[in-house]
């Protein structure tokens, strides 16, 4: 069929979620995410779906042109994504709240765990036949001890249920907004400032999206407040922390180990001051990845954005669903 609806991807997804997009448009993959080539390949299309990387600004959109009416963001965090500037252009944003919030939250206890037990040493020992070195690192136990959780979202609720049943911890949780109280009671969870997180937790955990009020919010003052001992994780947006802050931390003895998936720069630069220290544990943006997270971000991005490609109102938008209607039908030349 000629008019078949454009669906322009960035990147490829779990086979479940392509076969809904292939049943709703004719599927066109950019072999990469050079600018000149996303640029080029864009036009025309109906819809875009994206992942973490390749940034969605008004050139994009705009490159597109006056057929494009939705993106879909397989995950959650849209910091590539100039939302204001779609919204404005009548195009909605779609994205998949929740579909990774089992995944990311027990990665952040593999950090928890793994760091508390020094098993990047403990590892290291083995490999290196110094067994008898067993004894060198004295570890430590989770059960009974205080996280301070940045971000109560939806991960950051699974962190605190998981914190509250599976290590009586006490749940700290500083957020803008507070949390219904059947939320709260589920992770026995107290909302705090965040001074007073960083100043009580023996685990700091980082669940907010990358924007203004919150980049660069781990900087060296709140890395100060922090307990010496203290484990700071960040499954969130790499430019949250101040990495070299936490390398100067973990070098004074100020911090007893950083957990990281996310970095300020990705990939990072071989010559990254917290790669290969082994009070670190780190992974390449790699918590989203489970099969079960990867099939619900897939099939959930490729029910909305079918749903709007055939007129439907979308299931979860990130943009007001009636401000873009509004918009778009001001603009002169678009399509549908
Ligand atoms: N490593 C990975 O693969 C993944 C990373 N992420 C990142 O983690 C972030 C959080 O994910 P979710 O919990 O699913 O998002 P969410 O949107 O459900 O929760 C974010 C929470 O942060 C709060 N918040 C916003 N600004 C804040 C501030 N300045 N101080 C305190 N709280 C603030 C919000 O009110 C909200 O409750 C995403 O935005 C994304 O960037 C999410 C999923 C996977
Ligand atoms: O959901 C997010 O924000 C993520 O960072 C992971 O998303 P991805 O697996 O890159 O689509």
């Amino acid at each position: 069929m000629a008019d078949r609806p454009r669906i322009f991807m960035m990147t490829t997804m779990h086979e479940d979620g392509m076969r809904l997009l292939h049943e709703a448009g004719e599927v066109v993959m950019t072999p990469s995410l050079d600018r000149a080539v996303l640029l080029e390949g864009v036009a025309g299309a109906d819809a875009i779906v994206t992942r973490t990387y390749g940034t969605i600004d008004a050139e994009l959109l705009d490159a597109a042109g006056p057929r494009l009416r939705v993106v879909g963001r397989h995950g959650v965090g849209v910091d590539h994504v100039d939302v204001p500037a779609a919204t404005e252009r009548g195009i909605l944003v779609v994205s998949t709240p929740g579909a990774n919030k089992e995944a990311v939250a027990e990665h952040v206890f593999a950090f928890m765990i793994g760091l508390s037990k020094h098993f990047p040493l403990q590892m290291a020992s083995l490999r290196e036949g110094r067994f008898m070195d067993r004894t060198k690192h004295m570890g430590r136990d989770i059960f009974e001890k205080t996280i301070g959780i940045v971000g109560f979202g939806n991960v950051g609720r699974v962190v605190g249920r998981i914190a509250h049943a599976a290590f009586s911890m006490r749940v700290l949780y500083n957020d803008i907004v507070p949390a219904p109280e059947d939320v709260e009671n589920a992770a026995g969870a107290l909302r705090v400032d965040f001074e007073t997180a960083l100043l009580e937790a023996d685990y700091v955990t980082m669940h907010v999206p990358l924007d203004e009020g919150t980049r660069g919010m781990i900087d060296r003052r709140a890395l100060s407040l922090m307990r010496p001992d203290a484990i700071l994780i960040n499954t969130c947006r790499g430019p949250v922390v101040d990495e070299r802050a936490v390398a100067e931390a973990l070098d004074a003895g100020k911090l007893w180990g950083y957990g990281a998936d996310v970095f300020a720069e990705e990939p990072p630069p071989a010559d990254h001051p917290l790669i290969g220290r082994p009070d670190v544990m780190l992974t390449p943006h790699s918590a989203a990845q489970t099969v079960e997270s990867l099939r619900n971000m897939a099939t959930w991005v490729a029910e909305d954005v079918s749903r709007v490609l055939r007129g439907d109102p979308p299931l979860r938008p990130y943009n007001d669903p009636e401000t873009v209607s509004a918009n778009r039908s001001r603009r002169p030349g678009v399509v549908g």
